[in-house]
């Protein structure tokens, strides 16, 4: 499967989800993963697809194969968890990705979770090439709070300084609520997400304003610029790099993963997927809120829709995954032919 051309529109295919991760799953598997690691990757590629979060769906297809060709990522890795202390788990994840990682400890970490009011769950040795939200909106779905936080590779200018350091970054959070679904957030600390600048230039589009730097940190609107020698910045200036600082210390210096600059993939050519780390903190609300915390997040709810609040983070979404459950996922043609091909 290859990059497209640029400036090619491509018409739309459709997909029911069951079928998505079916195909997604036998080109993992055929590409050097474990079944296990290719149902939960399938299943998170998938999710994305289907919510409209191009960015980490069939697009990132290409690099986690090439990524895995290249001996960089073991796509077989059995994560071992470590029982740390009442309220922390530890998982290596053996140099696999980092969703097996967070299967692994799941149950544990929503007992712990469910016992102590609260429980940290630390990730190292991992490798996040994905969207954040389907890590943390099914706790949400279960009546808890969680947030979550990991770090990528370098490309980010922090606020106020000559290169790139920091990652891109993510932090999301879900919460329940009572008349709807979880309230969820998933956000880049970076001006726009690595992946959207990928497409941008795929689609020969132009950056907005105040995204990123070219190779002599002079601002541009041109995504080729920003990914041969230039650079992201961050959102907000000083409060978003303060933010993807806190991404790095949490996510790999408190789990004993690599901060964003620390690995070196050079001789890993085709290796595309960070070799970082990811924090989870999930909360059982009913602890210290009693039964009302999903009232009580619906009221915000409400409060803000009559303050004239006409789109929630996660509104967009979850129109787009109704959509998808009823016509099928709508897909680039090109895209899902590519994906059949690697079957053949
Ligand atoms: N694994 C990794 O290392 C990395 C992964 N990523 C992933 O990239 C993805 C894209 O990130 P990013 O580009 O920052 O996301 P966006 O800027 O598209 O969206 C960020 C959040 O804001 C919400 N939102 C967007 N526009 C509005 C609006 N007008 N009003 C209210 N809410 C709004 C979105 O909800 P909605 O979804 O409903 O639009 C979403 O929850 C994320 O899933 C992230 O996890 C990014 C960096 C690194
Ligand atoms: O879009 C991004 O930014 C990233 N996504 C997956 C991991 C690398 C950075």
């Amino acid at each position: 499967m290859s990059a497209q051309s640029p400036t090619v529109a491509h018409p739309s295919a459709f997909i029911r989800f069951n079928d998505l991760v079916g195909l997604l799953q036998t080109v993992f598997v055929r590409h050097g993963t474990s079944p296990e690691v290719a149902r939960l990757l399938a299943h998170n590629c998938a999710s994305a697809e289907r919510d409209g979060a191009h960015s980490h769906g069939i697009f990132r297809i290409p690099g986690y194969l090439s990524t895995l060709a290249s001996g960089w990522v073991d796509g077989k890795a059995i994560p071992v968890v470590d029982d740390v202390a009442s309220g922390f788990v530890r998982v290596d994840a053996g140099n696999g990705f980092a969703q097996p990682a967070l299967a692994a400890a799941r149950s544990l970490l929503v007992d712990k979770a469910r016992n102590a009011g609260i429980a940290l769950l630390a990730i190292h040795n991992s490798h996040h090439f994905a969207a954040l939200w389907p890590d943390v909106e099914p706790f949400a779905e279960e009546g808890l709070v969680a947030l979550s936080v990991v770090n990528s590779m370098t490309c980010v200018v922090p606020h106020g300084a000559d290169r790139p350091l920091f990652g891109t970054n993510p932090i999301a959070f879900a919460a329940p609520r009572a008349d709807g679904p979880p309230i969820v957030f998933d956000l880049a600390t970076s001006a726009i997400a690595h992946g959207d600048v990928q497409i941008a230039a795929r689609k020969g589009e132009r950056l907005p304003p105040g995204m990123g730097v070219d190779s002599l940190g002079q601002p541009t609107e041109d995504p080729k610029a920003v990914l041969e020698g230039g650079a992201l910045l961050p959102f907000g200036g000083h409060k978003g790099s303060a933010l993807s600082m806190m991404v790095e210390l949490l996510a790999a210096a408190l789990t004993g993963g690599n901060f964003s600059f620390e690995f070196n993939w050079a001789d890993h050519p085709g290796a595309r997927t960070p070799w970082t780390g990811q924090l989870l903190i999930v909360i059982d609300p009913s602890k210290t809120a009693g039964q009302s915390f999903a009232e009580r997040s619906q009221e915000l709810v409400r409060q803000m829709h009559a303050a004239g609040l006409r789109r929630l983070p996660g509104d967009r979404r979850h129109r787009t995954r109704a959509k998808s459950d009823e016509q099928g996922i709508e897909v680039d043609a090109h895209e899902l032919a590519q994906l059949r091909e690697l079957l053949l």
